[in-house]
């Protein structure tokens, strides 16, 4: 039995309390700060160290064993074999400068996560100095004596002193079923996670209320020990990143195919060996997308980020994209849509109906606040319980309330009641349709009893239902004598009499509608999963402008009933649904039926049984103030101030930051065009028409010019009409056919015009025919020079116009203005400026082989941007015209029906 005392160098916390007090040197009131302090510089803080993270030199080493980096070595080793030894350093510089960006930005993105981590701290309650305080987790310490509660996560292993509980087991041994864990249990043989007085850190708290004493933390726990919890926050590619792998390497495939077919062509045509190999290496390297993928991650790291100062914390980079996608959005009522700051309203007693100031309700709210856990802050419905009585003058201290407590038998949502029993009585309080069975009788103003009369429950039906009618949340409020200590729930709770109803109002955030309405415009639609009653949720979504295309209410019990097939058939109907008094086995059914036909869910939970139903949605969504540690655990996004307009919001973000990708992909892909070209134009004409582009010069404009813009067209801002598209099919890929059509086919071949055409007048008007040298020495080979510039800036002055038709993908650029981008203005000034020191400083023209410009070159560059701009905007116009008419309209009608 000494086997965990020998492995852990620690106690074994099987032994009787008495005793594990004296092993680690405490007491049942905990330990003192400072002792608590000088351990946790001895144990250790209480966490799983990672698995060992990677190290900044094993994360740089890794960007040059990454096949891209690979290929672009062998591509530099060939350049100086083939004799152009510049090329192969051009071609380092480009593996360095790579290297370098890629690291940086992925260290960026893995900071945004981690610092994410540091918002979502697990968090403890500790006796310190005899008083119940809350703690870091990290900062518990063998021998605190720890408060555990319904929805807690366990976060050190220990032992019970008091109370009992039931445990979520399963990340420990992967069993669901709930342990039941009681501090009374007597020693008995077997392994230790069956030892019914032990809880384990990792582990979750389902029901009860209970004191443990913490013999074991950090590695030294038993999850620890499994290391288990190592596993968890592993985030893998996301699709995004995926897809943009696949891409990635579809590109190279083909720029090397590319590459290697031209170089027969090359040499056939009269360029020679070397130029032939290096220009084909030239083609490689500037057409492999490199810094495609870090730019990527970086795009939704920054995502996250964004996300994170708009309230709503993202766990995985992939949710970003996940969210954009979203089509359906189950949201509970209670704190989501209303604000949970609870008031009393009216009152509804036997034979009277009084406002919240009537004298009359005092027996009603003084029993209704004495049947409460709520101290200074808690269940705001209890809060506002308390407040009323107190309002009414006959308050309840929850110190006092707590000393003449005898038992509590607390919330359950299952059956929507609690009791407690306080000095000689019994109170019960809950939706009345969970009270009203245990109640005989029911208690007259005057103070006398009367038996549960035909009328009165036809009063009580038609009050509910009024109350609820108005948005009101009812409960039912009843209690009994109790001569001695009832031996259990069941015991306690029954012979109540009805003291009467007490309705509250929790107004609607004021954001909600306009999120509402944002959500129907963007294609979602809303359902509502709450435990309230149906009339009452009814109202309240109602007011948020949840139902368009009709509203059904659909209770628990109607869900329970329902068959797989009946329930996809509800879900496929037009129109929001509202699950009132769900259960969370409902809400799992509700997720799966609805994931089932393809949607995209996000769900929203607080309670501990709401987990399944978090981990099985696309997105969980957990609320960072109200829920449990449990349900944050099991969530993919945690909103930080619980409220639904947060999750529309990370939406729209979401759909941005997808938008944006695409915008940089379409920048980068759009150059290839007028760089391929030229090669073609030359190797075609078997060299009768000199090369119009060197290699470096592509380079320069591949890995100079054109990073800047691309950058900052991941920055840009929504597009108008973003939340007014429906949402984007998951299966649609970043690169679709209309991207490259744009990229190659409009933007790509408008240039490629543009820049030969450019490049030919050059030539001509320096008297220039087919076939007339223009090599070293030769009379023409200054005008040559100043021809391949020509192709050069035109190709920089057409990816100018590029950029700012990448900006939007329907939307006119007037739009969304001219000048409202600043990085791109700022990046597009990089790239003049850049591109004026290719042309102009004489070591630069020596190595890109360029010549000055005159002013007549810049006058003909100068329309090259508009005209590119022009042609896309034509394009999207187009769209626009055509999708307002034309085929987008009535699939988007049918779309829209289906959902
Ligand atoms: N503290 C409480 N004590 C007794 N009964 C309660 C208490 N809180 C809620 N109830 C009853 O249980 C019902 C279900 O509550 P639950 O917390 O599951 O859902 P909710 O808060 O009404 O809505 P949502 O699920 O949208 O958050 C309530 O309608 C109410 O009648």
């Amino acid at each position: 039995m000494t086997d965990t005392l020998a492995e852990n160098g620690t106690v074994d916390g099987r032994r009787p309390p008495a005793q594990l007090f004296r092993d680690l040197r405490t007491s049942a009131d905990g330990l003192g700060a400072r002792e608590a302090a000088r351990r946790l510089t001895v144990y250790g803080p209480n966490e799983l160290t990672r698995r060992a993270a990677r190290t900044w030199p094993a994360q740089l080493r890794a960007q040059f064993t990454q096949p891209l980096a690979v290929l672009l070595m062998v591509a530099a080793v060939l350049a100086w074999l083939g004799g152009a030894p510049e090329l192969a350093w051009a071609v380092v510089a480009v593996i360095l400068l790579n290297a370098g960006f890629a690291f940086a930005q992925e260290r960026q993105a893995e900071r945004a996560v981690e610092a994410l981590a540091a918002y979502l701290p697990a968090a403890a309650r500790a006796l310190r100095d005899g008083v119940v305080v809350e703690v870091p987790a990290r900062d518990l310490v063998p021998g605190d004596v720890i408060e555990l509660a319904e929805g807690d996560r366990v976060c050190a292993d220990g032992r019970l002193l008091d109370g009992e509980l039931t445990l979520d087991l399963s990340a420990l041994n992967g069993e669901s079923v709930p342990a039941a864990r009681t501090a009374d249990a007597d020693f008995a043989p077997g392994p230790l996670l069956e030892a019914r007085e032990l809880v384990f850190s990792g582990t979750a708290c389902l029901t009860g209320l209970a004191r443990a004493v913490v013999t074991h933390t950090g590695m030294h726990s038993e999850i620890g020990r499994i290391a288990a919890l190592s596993q968890r926050g592993h985030t893998g590619p996301s699709p995004l990143e995926r897809q943009v792998r696949r891409a990635t390497w579809i590109i190279a495939a083909v720029a090397v195919a590319a590459g290697a077919a031209f170089l027969p062509i090359g040499v056939v045509s009269g360029l020679g060996w070397a130029a032939a190999i290096s220009f084909t290496i030239g083609l490689i390297v500037a057409n492999v997308p490199e810094g495609l993928l870090p730019t990527i991650t970086l795009a939704l790291a920054g995502g996250v980020r964004e996300l994170a100062r708009d309230g709503a914390l993202v766990k995985r980079l992939s949710a970003v994209e996940t969210l954009g996608s979203t089509t359906v959005i189950c949201t509970d009522k209670t704190g989501t849509l209303t604000e949970n700051r609870m008031r009393v309203a009216r009152l509804w007693l036997p034979g009277a109906e009084v406002d919240p100031a009537d004298p009359r309700a005092g027996p009603l709210a003084y029993a209704a606040a004495l049947c409460t856990t709520a101290a200074d802050a808690g269940d705001p419905t209890e809060l506002a319980l308390l407040r009323h009585a107190a309002d009414l003058r006959v308050p309840v201290r929850p110190a006092d309330r707590d000393r003449g407590r005898r038992a509590l038998y607390a919330f359950d949502a299952r059956l929507m009641r609690m009791s407690t029993v306080d000095g000689d009585e019994v109170h019960t309080k809950g939706a009345l349709e969970s009270v009203l069975p245990l109640c005989t009788r029911v208690r007259l103003p005057g103070g006398e009893a009367a038996g549960l009369s035909p009328e009165v429950r036809a009063g009580l039906a038609a009050a509910t239902d009024r109350y609820a009618a108005s948005g009101l949340r009812v409960l039912a409020v009843a209690s009994r004598p109790a001569a001695g200590l009832p031996a259990d729930r069941a015991s306690a709770e029954r012979d109540l009499t009805l003291l009467g109803l007490v309705a509250m109002v929790d107004p609607l955030r004021p954001e909600v509608a306009a999120a509402v309405t944002a959500a129907h415009e963007a294609g979602i639609r809303v359902h509502v999963i709450t435990g309230d009653y149906g009339p009452t949720a009814a109202e309240i979504a109602r007011q948020a402008g949840i139902g368009r295309g009709g509203m059904r209410i659909v209770t628990g019990s109607e869900l329970d009933r329902m068959t797989e097939a009946d329930l996809d058939s509800l879900l496929a109907r037009p129109g929001e649904v509202v699950f009132a008094r769900s259960s969370p086995e409902g809400k799992l059914r509700i997720c799966e039926a609805l994931r089932a036909t393809g949607q995209i869910v996000a769900m929203t939970g607080d309670g501990v049984n709401d987990a399944p139903a978090l981990r099985h949605a696309d997105i969980g969504v957990a609320m960072g103030r109200s829920g449990t540690d449990v349900a944050r655990e099991a969530a993919t996004m945690v909103l930080t101030d619980d409220n639904f307009a947060t999750i529309v919001r990370a939406v729209d973000a979401g759909r941005r930051v997808f938008d944006n990708v695409r915008k940089f992909v379409l920048y980068i892909f759009a150059h290839a065009v007028p760089e391929v070209v030229p090669f073609l134009i030359f190797a075609l004409s078997g060299g009768a028409v000199p090369l119009p582009l060197t290699v470096l010069q592509i380079l320069a404009i591949d890995l100079g010019t054109e990073t800047l813009p691309a950058l900052a067209l991941g920055r840009e801002r929504a597009e108008p009409g973003l939340m007014s598209r429906p949402p984007r099919s998951p299966s649609s890929g970043v690169i679709d056919r209309r991207l490259l059509l744009r990229a190659w086919g409009v933007l790509g071949v408008v240039s490629a015009v543009l820049v030969v055409a450019g490049y030919f007048w050059s030539l001509w008007r320096a008297g220039w025919q087919p076939g007339v040298p223009v090599g070293t020495g030769s009379a023409l080979h200054e005008a040559y020079r100043q021809a391949t510039t020509m192709t050069f800036a035109g190709i920089v002055a057409c990816q100018i116009g590029t950029a700012f038709a990448a900006r939007t993908e329907h939307a006119s650029l007037r739009s969304i203005g001219l000048l409202s981008n600043r990085l791109l203005l700022a990046g597009i000034a990089f790239e003049v400026a850049f591109a004026a020191a290719v042309i102009y400083l004489p070591p630069l023209q020596a190595v890109f082989g360029t010549a000055a410009l005159e002013p007549v070159h810049l006058l003909v560059l100068l329309p090259f941007p508009v005209v590119v701009w022009a042609a896309d905007e034509l394009f999207r116009w187009r769209g626009r015209a055509s999708r307002s008419v034309g085929t987008f309209g009535p699939a988007r009608a049918a779309a829209a029906a289906k959902r």
